[in-house]
């Protein structure tokens, strides 16, 4: 039995259902379909989460919403009427919605939650009746029926232990599965939603679960490639890769899977195929516990924007038994996260997600910093970005982290800082926003372009 997601990319038009359709059907295994809200038709569009957000975010403001809700409702017609499907689909989902939307807005943050999973919840249904309609025994499966309980924590979701014990019994129910990705409920009953992209989440709990033999997850890319094609023309593609290697490459920036959809399948050793809905004859990529290491030390480059890094020095700070923690004390008090926090024998820096704190709270950290541990300095600085070099081969290859710093220094590109070490398989360039893609490319000419002799 397989649990097979669909991204948003891959549920956006009528047109992509069929296909959706097809590739179920096409393997009798593939029971349990994940779905996300219909998401982009072409570049410019708008995902049907964000319209959504949109619509929340101006009836919390009191503003008029009756042109964000049609836009929501508009979404769903135009697929219904692409696959002739009864009106009675888009009277239940403009019901939905808004009950929704005059639902208790007490409580904002759980007033998005609801808003934001009617995408993925409305979605499921209207992919249960179309799946029907073709003439095979399909259901709608409601995530609270089928027990999925979650942390009671808006937006930033995560299932709880009890929720794969409930959720296995699906594994006796007939037909095809139908189950709206990106949402649980909390034991209280409430709907609380993962973080973006979280039905990627949804499918790999699901697959462990009910003990599946595949997650499949369906795209629009033909694989994982080693470096975002974004910045990269038609990177190499990736056949196999390690979780660790992807969680990492996932984490950095790899925003084809979710980084938190890996523990769960890892957890209960079921590979994870990624595959491409509008091709899917492609091989993909698939990802597993172990691989032979035929790649050489890296097999992805994964590069994120939006990070600043706190430095503080003082004199002598090797011989302060505390000051790390002292430190890391102040930025839990702000309810901030850090990602890395490479030091030097008087100095440490602390790098963070900019987007955590305004300016107000940037004086109020620096302030303490300065008063409580008593730093000769405290430096801010903004508009970095983190490339992250990743390979399960590193560890036996000697001379990767040269052969990485001379391609940047080839390029000119100044890095800010260097962390390696803590993990087996990574290493951590911090850069200038502004030089993030040239970067990048120099890495991947580096260790993905054959040179010629
Ligand atoms: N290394 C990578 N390999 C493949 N795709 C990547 C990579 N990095 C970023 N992406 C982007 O991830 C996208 C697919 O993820 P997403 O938009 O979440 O799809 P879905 O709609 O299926 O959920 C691709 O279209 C691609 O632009
Ligand atoms: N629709 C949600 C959840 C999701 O997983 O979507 P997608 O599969 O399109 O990334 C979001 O946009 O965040």
């Amino acid at each position: 039995m397989k649990v097979v997601k669909f991204g948003g990319s891959s549920l956006a038009s009528g047109a992509q259902l069929k296909k959706v359709f097809n590739i179920v059907v096409s393997d009798p295994e593939r029971k349990v379909v994940v779905v996300s809200a219909p998401g982009k038709r072409f570049a410019e569009d708008i995902k049907v989460t964000d319209l959504l957000i949109e619509c929340a975010e101006k009836s919390l403001k009191n503003e008029k919403t009756d042109q964000a809700l049609e836009a929501v409702i508009a979404r769903y017609q135009d697929i219904a009427e692409e696959l002739s499907l009864p009106g009675e689909i888009i009277q239940e989902i403009r019901l939905d919605l808004t009950e929704r939307l005059n639902g208790d807005k007490s409580k904002p943050d759980r007033y998005m939650d609801r808003m934001k999973a009617s995408g993925e919840d409305n979605h499921a249904k209207l992919v249960a009746a179309f799946f029907r309609k073709m003439g095979v025994e399909a259901h709608y499966i409601d995530p609270k029926e089928a027990g999925l309980i979650v942390s009671d924590e808006p937006g930033n979701a995560q299932a709880l232990p009890e929720a794969y014990e409930s959720l296995s019994s699906l594994r006796w129910r007939s037909g095809i599965l139908v189950f709206p990705g990106f949402f649980g409920y909390s034991k209280a009953g409430d709907v609380y939603t993962f973080s973006r992209s979280g039905s990627d989440i949804t499918g790999s709990i699901l697959a462990n679960a009910l003990k599946a033999e595949l997650y499949e997850n369906f795209t629009d890319v033909d694989a994982v490639y080693s470096v975002n094609p974004s910045i990269v023309e038609k990177p190499k593609e990736i056949k196999v890769i390690t979780y660790r290697e992807m969680r990492e490459l996932s984490y950095a920036g790899f925003s084809v899977l979710h980084d938190e959809a890996l523990v769960p399948a890892f957890r209960a050793g079921i590979p994870v195929q990624i595959k491409n809905t509008n091709n899917p004859s492609a091989q993909g990529t698939k990802i597993v516990a172990e691989r032979n290491n035929t790649n050489g030390p890296v097999i992805g480059i994964a590069s994120d924007k939006g990070f600043c890094s706190i430095y503080v020095s003082k004199y002598l700070m090797n011989r302060e038994i505390g000051f790390g923690r002292k430190l890391l004390g102040i930025l839990e008090d702000f309810g901030l996260s850090y990602e890395h926090t490479p030091s030097g024998i008087d100095d440490i820096s602390v790098i963070l997600r900019e987007n955590q704190f305004d300016k107000e709270m940037e004086e109020q950290i620096i302030d303490r910093i300065k008063t409580e541990l008593h730093a000769d300095q405290v430096l801010i600085q903004h508009k970095l970005a983190l490339i992250m070099v990743v390979g399960e081969g590193m560890r036996h290859n000697i001379g990767t982290m040269a052969r990485a710093s001379k391609a940047l220094a080839k390029v000119n590109v100044n890095i800010e800082m260097i962390n390696q070490g803590s993990s087996e398989v990574s290493m951590m360039f911090g850069v200038k926003e502004i030089d993030e893609k040239k970067a990048v490319q120099a890495l991947y000419n580096e260790f993905f372009v054959p040179v010629m002799v």
